[in-house]
């Protein structure tokens, strides 16, 4: 057969199956570009840009951002499949966040597709801007440094922690239980808060670990709030519609919530009505509504949204943060041995307080030791290993604003109207030029400065509270309530972690530990 009739018979075959040919081309081209990319950290894909690259990872997401600061760069603009309006701009660039957060804050609002993913919280003051934020700032603001509450609040935690939690522990250690740190705390933060925001105690930290209806339909909550933010809103509106899946969740956790907070919250009214007197902060906001005529804040609404927002702020954070601190600090001896140094120095000042040595002393000192919040406000190296651990493990991982105006960041990167900004908390504790190659490692030594004080230096790159004017206004609280916790926990007893366990936090957008820590627990000899 001569040259060109057997080209001329390709070609007629060719074009028979052009089709076929042509799919076996895109996929070939396909699986080559994908061997090429496939350990990138992070892939654009035609049609679907990042949305491969976010399903891969979402079991280690906040991880996968830290690789994706350190590797690629710590601003990144995702578009996400056509259909599915993802167009987030992620950062955890500290000249873009307190841009964002401080410098131009106006132009960031939260805006309402967040308040629409955040819907479980009503009207609370995570989900407002403007009039309605200003309000509950200022109610909030005025509850939070009032003498009056911190005094109630530092006192419910002494209680708590005297008569629930070394209780618990000192069981644990007579009997050899283990106990699970994170649902230990999570316990423990609860009550606390829950008693600051109505008055009584619901008694979750008790030995029988009782089942708590009302923690478990947060969590459920939560964990939908989580799926909103990675599936296209679309697929979570259909699933709401169709009242299945995480969606469904979502609906009945909701119910649970407003049953047990409509119920508390009624209960607080009558208490008030028969006169009866209470510092938490229901009584205080509506005693600052009468003073001010604030009639708003009077309704079930207000108060509903207002003290589930509490609950979320106060529980998740405190009750995470205790259970990360507790388990870096009892997997790091050296660390441990700073920590009880320095309290074994606060015990000796109380209970010889001139100096006078032994003869000096009034009665032997009981156990277990429990430490008045106000004498470990001045603990330098206690401060800092809990600034260490909210650096590598902030409670609140990531939080997202949105844009009115197109605006350019400090970055130079270009946002407008309608995309999302997430800034990562997490990451931004973990970046490597920012830390130094340790930024691994649990060290507090590089929160304390020359002369001994905290340094300032490394304060300047504190973000677990944010900045600027949504900054955690619970910061003193939660500092107060978390050293008084952990110094009395140190202190009476050590905490041996089980061995072969790997923690890890969950893709949340609260950083639980993905299947918490089990301890053993002794009790400490001096
Ligand atoms: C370790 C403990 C805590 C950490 C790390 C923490 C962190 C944060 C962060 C990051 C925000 C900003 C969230 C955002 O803008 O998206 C925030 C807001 C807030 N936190 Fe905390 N928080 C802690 C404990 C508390 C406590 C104990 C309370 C009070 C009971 C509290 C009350 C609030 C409130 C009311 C807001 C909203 C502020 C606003 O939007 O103006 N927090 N917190």
């Amino acid at each position: 057969m001569e040259f060109e009739t057997l080209l001329a018979l390709i070609g007629t075959q060719l074009i028979k199956i052009w089709p076929e040919l042509s799919v076996a081309i895109f996929c070939l081209l396909s699986l080559r570009w994908y061997h090429t990319h496939k350990n990138e950290v992070l892939m654009h894909w035609p049609i679907l840009d990042v949305y491969p690259s976010i399903l891969a990872n979402v079991h280690r997401i906040h991880h996968w951002i830290v690789d994706i600061a350190n590797k690629i760069s710590c601003t990144i603009v995702a578009r996400g499949p056509v259909f599915g309006r993802l167009d987030v701009v992620l950062t955890s660039d500290p000249r873009n966040v307190d841009y964002i957060l401080k410098t131009n804050f106006s132009n960031f609002p939260k805006g309402p597709q967040l308040k629409e993913a955040f819907d479980l919280l009503g009207d609370g003051i995570f989900n407002v801007d403007d009039d309605k934020w200003r309000l509950q700032k200022r109610l909030a603001h005025v509850a939070l440094v009032s003498k009056e509450f911190r005094n109630f609040t530092g006192a419910v935690t002494r209680k708590l922690v005297q008569d629930a939690l070394l209780p618990i522990m000192l069981h644990a250690a007579k009997h050899g239980t283990i106990l699970d740190l994170e649902d230990l705390f999570m316990r423990f933060a609860f009550d606390s808060v829950f008693t600051a925001i109505f008055g009584r105690s619901p008694n979750s930290l008790s030995l029988s670990s009782p089942s708590n209806e009302l923690a478990e339909a947060i969590d459920d909550g939560t964990e939908g709030i989580f799926y909103r933010h990675v599936m296209p809103r679309g697929l979570w509106k259909l699933l709401g519609w169709l009242k299945v899946g995480s969606e469904r969740k979502m609906i009945e956790a909701r119910k649970t919530i407003d049953h047990h907070l409509l119920q508390h919250i009624s209960f607080k009214k009558e208490e008030m009505r028969e006169g009866i007197q209470s510092s938490d902060l229901i009584a205080m906001y509506l005693t600052t509504q009468a003073q001010r005529g604030e009639t708003s804040i009077h309704s079930e609404e207000f108060l509903r949204d207002t003290s589930l927002s509490f609950l979320f702020a106060g529980r998740d954070s405190t009750g995470t943060s205790l259970a990360w601190f507790l388990w870096l600090v009892s997997t790091t001896p050296h660390v441990e041995a700073k920590i009880l140094e320095e309290l074994k120095q606060v015990k000796k000042r109380k209970e010889d307080p001139e100096g006078l040595g032994a003869r000096g002393t009034a009665e032997p000192a009981e156990w277990p030791w429990v430490f008045d919040s106000e004498d470990l406000k001045e603990l330098v190296y206690l401060h800092a290993a809990m600034c260490e651990s909210l650096r590598l493990n902030p409670p609140l991982p990531l939080t997202r604003r949105g844009v009115v105006k197109e605006d350019v960041l400090p970055d130079g990167t270009t946002v407008r109207p309608g995309q999302k900004i997430l800034i990562s908390m997490y990451a931004m504790g973990r970046l490597e030029w920012l830390w130094g190659k340790d930024y691994q490692e649990f060290k507090p030594e590089r929160w304390v400065d020359d002369k001994g004080r905290i340094s300032q230096d490394a304060m300047s790159k504190f973000y677990p509270f944010t900045v600027g004017p949504r900054a955690c206004p619970g910061r003193n609280m939660a500092f107060t309530q978390m050293k008084s916790a952990a110094a009395a926990v140190l202190f009476n007893f050590c905490i041996e972690v089980v061995e072969g366990q790997i923690v890890n936090p969950m893709s949340s957008i609260v950083l639980h530990m993905k299947n918490g820590v089990r301890v053993r627990i002794k009790q400490r000899v001096w």
